[in-house]
């Protein structure tokens, strides 16, 4: 068994460098954006008016009055000069005419035919926004980033249509175990719905993976190399199941013999133990524990950071933070220990309630759970109050 860190570098180590594709703006929600994006214009691209209101040359004044020469608005400006004297009538978003300083908001003024007079409610600022107040041109939106909704509108500003942005890294799922259905398919008298995979699938798709569902592997030799053949070509190949050491357990003896080289199995883990990773052909291959909560959680621990890597992310893996335990928990063993709990109220920290059943077959607690408190290896007794980390579920 080796430490739950170490698998995860031993995993990582595995990803190739990254692909890149270009991409239209109006498909990268939720890509990696992986070369830098450059501005080739300025935002705004000239002093534009923050108000509809007039613009004017000097500082404005209660009372005084000016002549309306012209109108600016957005898309359309005023070619001419503004002076001493004299307003241009101007809309949001409309360039500011030479000579102008001041747009003065029209709540601010009288207006009589051609004239304006300042009221004595004048507000203040100058209401303009100076040419390049978002963003200069040249200025580069960094890769790599996971592109959320404001970055698209802040690339679309930046005039960039096309992008550079890593591949969609595709994994290939394959669920094994004779006793399996398909949800919807008649169960035989011994026979359970394969459940895990479907978390699985939301999971990596979270991440920005294409997935494939592949067809159940039975527990037959045969069946697995078919089906782990139809899997050549994914980046990742995720089984699911027969990774122990019983007699019906192929998943390791299979992928070697088909020229997987082992990186590592079994990890000190709970639950998780059992878990495996290789590279087989020109796909990694992640090896998990097929009770239902065991392959959830080396979901979050291992298939989400591989995912984020292969595109290219930086520190992949999930962050732990800080909570203040609500009850005593006993000394741990051997295996770090990730417990579904709940997360209840705050005191200055979250405070962190696991569940007294940790039993890696039952998928209601997990689906009712808000955190994993890991416990390290061999941690000592704790008791209330005392502060542990935990990875949040989202
Ligand atoms: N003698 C030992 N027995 C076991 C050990 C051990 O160290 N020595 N490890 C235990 C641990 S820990 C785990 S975890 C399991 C994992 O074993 P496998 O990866 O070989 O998983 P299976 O035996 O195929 O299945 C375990 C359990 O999960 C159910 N299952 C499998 N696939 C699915 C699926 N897609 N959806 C829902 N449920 C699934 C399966 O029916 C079994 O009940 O091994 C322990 N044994
Ligand atoms: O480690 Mo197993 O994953 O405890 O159930």
């Amino acid at each position: 068994m080796i430490p739950v860190d170490d698998a995860l570098r031993r995993l990582l180590s595995l990803v190739p460098p990254v692909q890149a594709e270009p991409l239209a703006l109006a498909q990268a929600a939720g890509r990696v954006l992986w070369a830098d994006a450059v501005a080739d214009r300025a935002q705004p691209p000239f002093a534009a008016s923050a108000m509809d209101g007039y613009a004017i040359a000097t500082q404005p004044m209660a009372g005084q009055t000016f002549d309306i020469i012209g109108t600016a608005q957005a898309g359309a400006g005023f070619s001419g000069r503004v002076g001493p004297g004299e307003a241009v009538r101007i809309f949001t978003g409309a360039s500011v005419p030479q000579g102008a300083q001041w747009v003065v908001i029209q709540e601010d003024v009288t207006r009589d035919g051609a004239r304006i007079t300042i009221s004595d409610t004048l507000g203040d600022g100058r209401n303009i926004r100076p040419a390049g107040a978002d963003f200069s041109a040249g200025y580069r939106l960094t890769a790599p980033r996971r592109l959320r909704a404001a970055d698209l509108a802040l690339l679309a500003a930046m005039n960039c249509a096309t992008l550079s942005v890593a591949r969609k890294p595709v994994v290939a799922l394959i669920a094994t175990g004779d006793e399996l259905v398909q949800p919807g398919e008649p169960p035989g008298p011994n026979q359970i719905v394969a459940s895990n995979i479907f978390a699985l699938k939301a999971m990596a798709e979270a991440e920005g993976a294409h997935v494939r569902l592949l067809p159940i592997a039975r527990d037959t030799q045969a069946a697995l190399t078919q089906v782990l053949a139809l899997a050549r070509g994914a980046d990742v190949i995720v089984t699911i199941g027969g990774a122990s050491v019983g007699d019906h357990d192929l998943v390791a003896r299979v992928a070697e013999a088909e020229g997987m080289e082992l990186a590592f199995h079994k990890i000190a883990m709970r639950p998780g133990k059992p878990l495996l990773s290789g590279r087989l052909d020109g796909s990694i291959l992640l090896g998990l524990p097929g009770n239902p909560v065991s392959a959830i959680i080396c979901g979050h621990l291992f298939l989400v950071p591989l995912v984020r890597a292969l595109q290219g992310l930086p520190d992949p893996a999930p962050r732990p933070l800080r909570a203040r335990l609500v009850c005593d928990l006993p000394a741990n063993g051997p295996r770090a220990h990730y417990m579904r709990a709940v997360l209840t109220g705050d005191d200055g920290l979250p405070m962190i309630d696991p569940f007294p059943d940790q039993d890696s077959g039952r998928l209601t607690p997990l689906a009712g759970a808000q955190a994993l408190l890991i416990r390290p290896v061999s941690a000592p007794a704790a008791t209330v109050g005392d502060v542990v980390d935990y990875l949040p579920l989202v």
